[in-house]
């Protein structure tokens, strides 16, 4: 595995936000302004921030995105990638690990491919509870792939954590692009949750975890006006992981080949201009990023979390990048563990974080469990 990190040293050092720390959150700030404008003044800086293979120590930028793959996906998937998919991948090199959705498609109960609306990739994967009681919660899980690339085969790694603790995980499928526009994937996410709802009162507490593109429309998903619906979604909380909240740099970049967004299109898809008055008081909202996400990605983190009006904490994952934040949803033990069993503190600082030890060992899927059982 290759230490060398590729960002150009110059916007590094430009962008960055000081010394890295083992973990932290952060109050929620004043409300603030927007737009504001990228710090990420040139084309070629630009492309560097939004291009997150090329910010990991860990692994090159050939390589990161095919192993993020074979952590994630059903082996079917990945075998049909074996043949390339130039919008976001190379050919798969390397199988580092069974695929995380097949192996958890061979342990749950599961119903695969569940229609919520009539097109192709309007579907769901559901992973239900090892023990399912009456009722239980359900976390639905909305993959990233910068909307052009990825599935729902791509998410089943996410359950088995969480279904042996009670959890029901739900994959959506949406139309990526260049099939899909960007008012369809959000309106589409939008109604799975709306389905999900209606077709499933044994699920009590929907809590949206979303990663990269995916952490973009689940914060969509919490800015919708339930009104148009048939229902309101009962969303417990959100743990949006890594992701894009303002769209409009993007219009500059190669992510918007195949997006073709115009500025309105971007302006009316970006939740940074869409932060609900107020999301239910019930509602925890956790806006997660890694220490080796770009600084640009970091930056869209850190002032999302600020500019809502409701309750949100942010979280600065230490050690991991773009590609492993997410994908140690499938361990049992990784980071974001014990803060949850003493519920998620809002209200402190890095050093008492530090100091309580709070980030040792522990998980994002138990965070999420902290999550869903303060409920
Ligand atoms: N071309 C991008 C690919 C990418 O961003 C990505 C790939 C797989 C899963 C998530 C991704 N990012 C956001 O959705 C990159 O350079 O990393």
């Amino acid at each position: 595995m290759s230490a060398e990190v590729r960002a150009p040293r110059q916007s590094r050092a430009r962008f960055s936000s000081g010394p890295p720390v083992r973990g932290f959150l952060v109050a929620p700030a004043p409300r603030r302004r927007w737009p504001r404008r990228s710090p990420a003044a040139s084309p070629q800086a630009l492309e560097d921030h939004y291009s997150p293979s090329r910010w990991s120590p860990r692994l090159d930028r050939d390589t990161i995105i095919d192993a993020h793959l074979a952590v994630t996906a059903a082996g079917e998937n990945v075998r049909h990638r074996e043949r390339g998919c130039a919008r976001c991948h190379g050919p798969l090199l390397h199988r580092l690990q069974p695929p995380g959705t097949e192996r958890a498609r061979a342990s749950a109960q599961t119903l695969l491919h569940v229609p919520y609306g009539s097109g192709d990739r309007e579907k769901l994967d559901i992973y239900f509870p090892t023990d399912p009681s009456e009722t239980f919660p359900a976390l639905v899980y909305i993959h990233g792939g910068y909307w052009q690339c990825m599935s729902k085969d791509d998410s089943g790694f996410a359950a088995p954590p969480l279904v042996s603790q009670g959890v029901a995980v739900v994959a959506v499928g949406y139309d990526i692009a260049p099939e899909g526009h960007m008012d369809t994937m959000v309106l589409q996410v939008r109604r799975s949750l709306a389905f999900l709802a209606e077709q499933y009162p044994r699920i009590r507490g929907i809590y949206l975890c979303g990663h990269s593109a995916g952490a973009h429309l689940a914060a969509m998903v919490l800015s919708t006006d339930w009104t148009e619906f048939q229902v309101v979604p009962d969303i417990k909380g959100a743990v949006l992981v890594s992701g894009v909240y303002d769209l409009e740099p993007i219009l500059h970049t190669y992510v918007n080949d195949a997006l073709n967004m115009s500025r309105e299109v971007a302006q009316r898809n970006s939740p940074m201009r869409h932060v609900p008055p107020a999301v239910p008081a019930a509602c925890e909202v956790l806006v997660a990023v890694a220490q080796h996400d770009s600084p640009e990605f970091r930056r869209q983190s850190q002032e999302y979390s600020q500019v809502t009006g409701w309750s949100v904490s942010l979280l600065d994952l230490a050690g991991v990048d773009h590609f492993d934040v997410i994908e140690k949803l499938s361990e049992d033990s990784y980071l974001l563990t014990q803060v949850g069993s003493r519920a998620v503190p809002r209200q402190i600082t890095c050093q008492e974080v530090q100091g309580q030890g709070l980030f040792t060992g522990c998980s994002s899927s138990q965070v999420i469990l902290n999550m869903i059982s303060r409920a």
